[in-house]
């Protein structure tokens, strides 16, 4: 058993850990990283890219697909599921290239390979090699998709959306469990690669909205294009020549049954606290088992143990991962000098078609027990100018203010680039700008961002009626 002391271990190599390590070796302090499994970070391996190469690909050809209503025949399409997934994984393959760059670049001495477990607050007990005792620890572990054993019974066709980004081609026929941002993500790109799609939700939820108008409005628009089904329970799923039979029971409890060549779980994914020893490390633990922490320092209590990424649950997307990880790495280097950094205002975008995205303040947030009320404005796409002439026209666009102040708070939305608007907006939350500051901005002609002003122009005009104006939405928030 070798023996290592370091001032600083990170526990995981992905987004969040790269970064963590670079900020403390930074400050000066010994830092040893731990990768469990592989190195590439899931983002690159089999997350935020892979996915985004799949989505390109369904673009294309749904592009082709909407031609003919603007006079545009392009003939006969053929889509080759093998090419498709070859340039997924070539493309996946690149941009895991350059991750493994920089981890070639980190000294040999300052990398471990192995799963690391805690065996005390100080120190961890890493594969079968290594004992390492560290003064300050950094959880950086990620996540891992949730298994539902109630779906155990598909076998080997049970898949998570880990598994789409290693197929060969693309399958016949997929069942999506969940509609979460993979589920969706995938779901879509794969009905519009012409692969036999069903979607189904144990609820309500669409993706990350909790604004039921515009949680309505995207439940609507996404049914329209893919087999799209609501408040489904699983009956029982088999594994039966080859495929999966998947038997769902509706709200009514009406049973449907199919047979698919994958059943996709996109329930969700486990923070990796599990298995790390982490009930040695003396920190209070919630009840998912995540330590408590401060969003501000990422510190763990009082310890000095910090956590970031996935593993902290919080906010589990790839931007606040780096960001945890910078500011977890930071003060683990400077420990015991610990200090609040960048948290940067909320932003979730899903790449579905139309896109869906949230930022700032959600509606569930700004309807919590004890909160003020808000003022809203909101936007239809489907009359909205450019949105039309794209053909795009889809979607609804929420936004929400502070009476009083008039600052702008957030806002929800499904609809055409909506990626982009959303970065708008929340660098307006960040800027902590008012309805009026941003109505001064310059809007151009024709442009999807003209909705925007008229979402918030009727804004405006909600916050000068002040708070007796009552929301007609007024319900309960989704998820
Ligand atoms: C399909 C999909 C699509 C996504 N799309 C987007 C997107 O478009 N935009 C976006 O912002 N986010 C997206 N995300 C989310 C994003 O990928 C994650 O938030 C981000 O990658 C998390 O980074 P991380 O560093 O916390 O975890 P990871 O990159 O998973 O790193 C954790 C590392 O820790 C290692 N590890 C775990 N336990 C141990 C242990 N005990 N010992 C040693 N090593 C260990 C693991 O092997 C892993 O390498 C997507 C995720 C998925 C699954
Ligand atoms: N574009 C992006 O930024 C992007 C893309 C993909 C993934 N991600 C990240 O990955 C995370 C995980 O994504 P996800 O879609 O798996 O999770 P999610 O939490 O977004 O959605 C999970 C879905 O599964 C359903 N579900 C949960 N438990 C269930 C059960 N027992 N039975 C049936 N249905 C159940 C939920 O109702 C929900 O619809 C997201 O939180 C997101 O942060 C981000």
């Amino acid at each position: 058993m070798k023996n290592l002391k370091v001032d600083v271990a990170v526990i995981g190599a992905g987004t969040a850990g790269l970064s963590a390590y670079r900020a403390a070796t930074h400050h000066g302090a010994r830092t040893v990283l731990i990768e469990g499994a592989q190195y590439g970070t899931t983002c690159a391996r089999v997350g935020c890219m892979p996915s985004k190469l799949l989505i390109a690909a369904a673009e294309a050809a749904h592009a082709l697909k909407a031609a003919p209503s603007f006079g545009v025949h392009p003939g006969d399409t053929r889509i080759d599921g093998r090419a498709v997934m070859e340039r997924v994984k070539r493309e996946r393959d690149r941009f895991v290239g350059f991750v493994l760059e920089g981890v070639d670049r980190i000294p040999a001495s300052d990398k471990l390979l192995g799963h690391a477990r805690f065996t005390g607050p100080h120190t961890l007990q890493v594969g079968d090699h290594t004992v390492v005792e560290a003064g300050r620890v950094v959880i950086a572990t990620g996540s891992t998709p949730q298994r539902l054993p109630n779906l155990a019974g598909a076998g080997s066709r049970l898949i998570s959306s880990d598994d789409v980004f290693y197929w060969d081609e693309l399958p016949s026929s997929v069942a999506v469990l969940g509609t979460g941002v993979i589920g969706l993500e995938l779901g879509q790109a794969l009905a519009r690669l012409g692969v036999r799609v069903s979607v189904f939700a144990r609820g309500g939820s669409v993706a990350q909205l909790s604004d039921p108008q515009v949680l309505r409005e995207a439940a609507r628009v996404l049914a329209e294009e893919i087999d799209l089904g609501f408040q489904y329970s699983v009956v029982s799923a088999t594994e039966e020549d080859g495929q999966a039979v998947l038997t769902m029971r509706d709200a009514l409890g009406k049973e449907v049954s199919a047979p698919y060549d994958y059943v996709l779980a996109a329930t969700g994914r486990r923070p990796n606290v599990d298995g790390i020893g982490i009930e040695h490390t003396g920190l209070a633990l919630r009840e998912d088992g995540i330590p408590h922490f401060n969003p501000q320092t990422m510190q763990c209590g009082t310890s000095h143990i910090f956590i970031a990424g996935d593993a902290d649950n919080e906010r589990p997307v790839l931007p606040e991962a780096a960001d945890q990880g910078k500011i977890a790495g930071d003060n683990a280097g400077r420990y015991p000098d610990v200090r609040p950094g960048l948290r940067r205002v909320p932003l979730t975008i899903a790449f579905t078609e139309p896109n869906i995205a949230t930022l700032g303040a959600s509606y569930k947030t700004l309807c919590a027990p004890g909160k003020p009320k808000f003022g809203i404005g909101k936007v239809s796409f489907d009359n909205q100018g450019r949105s039309r002439v794209m053909l795009q026209n889809r979607g609804l666009l929420r936004v929400y203010g502070e009476y009083g102040t008039g600052r702008f708070l957030g806002a929800e939305m499904i609809g055409p680039r909506a990626e982009h608007l959303a970065h708008l907006l929340a660098w307006a939350v960040q800027n902590r700008m008012t309805v009026e500051q941003m109505l001064e901005m310059p809007f151009y002609h024709p442009v999807v961002e003209e909705g925007v002003r008229t979402a918030l122009r009727d804004l405006a005009a909600s916050i000068a009626k002040g708070a007796g104006d009552t929301d007609p939405a007024d319900s309960e928030p989704g998820t």
